[in-house]
C-alpha cells in the first residue's frame, strides 16, 4: 500500500468505528443512480451503511428502494432513516430477478492484511490487497438478482483497477459503461453501469 493510500484510509476512517458516514463517493453514486432510475423500478442498495444513498434515491425518484448490509449497526441506521433494510451478506437471501436496479459502493481501498482493523469500519473500507475483495462477488452474483432489463451500478476507484474490473465483468457476461466520474488528488471515482450482454 502506498503512503497516499494509507493517508486516504485513515482520513476515510476518521473517528467512526461502526457505520460508514456519507462521503464524496456516496454522493457521486446517489447522483448517478438518481438520473438512471425510473419511478416504477425495484431498486436495492447492497452495503447501505448509513442508508443515506438509498434514502436520497427514494426521495428523488419515488422508486421503491430497499437496502441490506452485513453490518447490523448499518441496518439499524438505515432503518432509522426510513429505509427498509435487512442484514445480508451480498446477494445471499434474494430471489432470482428480484430487482430492476442494484447499486453498491463497496469497500474498495487496497489494504495490506497487516494494516486492517478488526471492526465494522474494516468491512466498510478495506477491499483487501487488490481492492476487489467485494467487487468480485458483486460482479459474479449480479445477473441472478437482476430482472431481464435490469442494471447494476457499481462505484469503483482508480485504486480498484478499472481494467481489471472491466475484465471480471466481461467474464460474468456484463458490459461496463462509466456514467459518472470525478477526480480527487489521490484517485478518480467512477460509477459504472453494468448490463447483461444481449
Ligand atoms: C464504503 S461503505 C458504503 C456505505 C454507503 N453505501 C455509502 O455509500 O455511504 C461499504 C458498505 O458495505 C458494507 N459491506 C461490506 N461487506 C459487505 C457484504 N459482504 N455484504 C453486504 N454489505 C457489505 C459495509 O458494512 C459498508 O456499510
Amino acid at each position: 500500500m502506498t503512503e497516499n493510500s494509507k493517508e486516504r484510509l485513515a482520513e476515510r476512517r476518521g473517528q467512526e468505528t461502526q457505520v460508514y458516514q456519507p462521503a464524496e463517493d456516496s454522493a457521486l453514486l446517489a447522483k448517478a443512480v438518481c438520473k438512471a432510475v425510473r419511478q416504477s423500478d425495484r431498486v436495492h442498495e447492497i452495503g447501505t451503511g448509513s442508508g443515506w444513498v438509498a434514502a436520497q434515491i427514494a426521495a428523488e425518484t419515488g422508486a421503491s428502494v430497499t437496502a441490506s448490509d452485513i453490518n447490523p449497526h448499518a441496518c439499524r441506521a438505515a432503518a432509522d432513516r426510513g429505509v427498509q433494510s435487512i442484514r445480508a451478506d451480498m446477494f445471499g437471501p434474494f430471489v432470482d430477478n428480484a430487482f430492476d436496479a442494484v447499486l453498491f459502493n463497496p469497500p474498495y481501498l487496497p489494504t495490506d492484511p497487516d494494516e486492517e482493523w478488526d471492526d465494522w469500519m474494516e468491512h466498510a473500507l478495506s477491499g483487501g490487497p487488490d481492492g476487489r475483495r467485494l467487487v468480485v462477488p458483486f460482479l459474479t452474483g449480479l445477473s441472478r438478482v437482476l430482472s431481464a432489463s435490469g442494471s447494476g451500478y457499481l462505484l469503483i476507484s482508480s485504486l480498484t483497477g478499472y481494467e481489471a474490473v472491466e475484465s471480471i465483468a466481461a467474464e460474468n457476461g456484463l458490459t461496463v459503461e462509466s456514467i459518472h466520474e470525478q477526480s480527487f488528488p489521490f484517485e478518480t471515482l467512477f460509477v459504472l453501469k453494468l448490463t447483461r450482454y444481449s
